[in-house]
């Protein structure tokens, strides 16, 4: 198990964990996978999610509701582990993590068949403690990098990342957006400069010509918001719709060399 996209653009689908409740994640996880995503983003919710846009915001809060705490995050990393490969990555805010305490998380999240974990409000200048857990149980550090990061940053975030670079498109909040910011292409040209690692572009792209377009300058597309409005505007059968949609995006994508993070 490790991060590996086979396609171009490879797929990182986001999805928030619990919402509308912890098994229906699972079958909709699991729904993104059969439908070609390559990494899944496991969103714990967070009740301060300063970074997420509407779509997000109210997926947090219906999950929030139903109870999901961190545990089940892992229990749906586990259950999913059971019947794929593709890369898991918990993508979290840093509260729900110390609060579970970050040693425990990452030896549980390690055992649970995690790959890596992003943690959304942790600059990497204050993140070695966290650096030092991960490393110690295998797991893969991934970081965001926004057009305003300059270059000195988007080295020190290079040096520090695994598996591969998160080049958010624009800054902001997520959601969609009429169309993939410009700014996200010279991002990634400046981070090419200092890593190897895949880099993979989000926010606001929400449709298979957006998709395409990422494939040109960038190795793999996250997709968060429009996946999460499948969910919600589909309630009894959101793993059917969520696979339909994705496959509209992946079906017409080439096998790339892959590249291994
Ligand atoms: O929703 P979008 O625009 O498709 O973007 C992905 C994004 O939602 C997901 O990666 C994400 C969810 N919460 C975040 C917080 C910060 C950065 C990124 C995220």
């Amino acid at each position: 198990m490790a991060i590996q996209f086979h396609k171009r653009p490879g797929l990182v689908a986001y999805i928030t964990c619990g919402d509308p409740d912890v098994d229906t994640a699972i079958r909709i996880i699991l729904a993104a996978v059969e439908a070609g995503a390559d990494v899944i983003e496991l969103g714990v919710p967070f009740s301060d999610p300063v970074a997420d846009g509407p779509v997000i915001q109210a997926a947090s809060e219906r999950a929030l509701h139903g109870g999901t705490s961190v545990k089940d995050v892992l229990h749906v990393a586990r259950e999913v582990r059971r019947h794929t490969d593709a890369g898991l990555i918990v993508f979290s805010y840093m509260n729900p993590l110390l609060r579970y305490g970050l040693e425990k998380f990452c030896a549980d999240a390690a055992n649970a068949g995690v790959d890596g974990v992003l943690v959304t409000d942790l600059p990497v200048e204050e993140a070695g403690p966290y650096l030092a857990a991960m490393s110690k149980h295998n797991l893969d550090p991934i970081f965001l990098v926004a057009p305003t990061s300059p270059d000195a940053r988007l080295k020190l975030i290079a040096e520090h990342s695994r598996g591969f670079v998160y080049a958010v498109s624009r800054t902001g909040v997520t959601g969609t957006r009429q169309e993939v910011a410009s700014d996200a292409r010279d991002l990634v040209k400046r981070l090419r400069q200092f890593t190897k690692l895949p880099i993979a572009v989000g926010f606001g792209v929400s449709n298979a010509e957006q998709f395409a377009e990422v494939g040109r300058f960038a190795d793999a597309a996250v997709i968060g918001s429009a996946i999460m409005q499948r969910v919600f505007d589909n309630p009894g059968s959101e793993p059917e719709a969520v696979k339909a949609f994705l496959r509209g995006l992946t079906s017409s994508m080439k096998p790339a060399a892959a590249r291994k993070g």
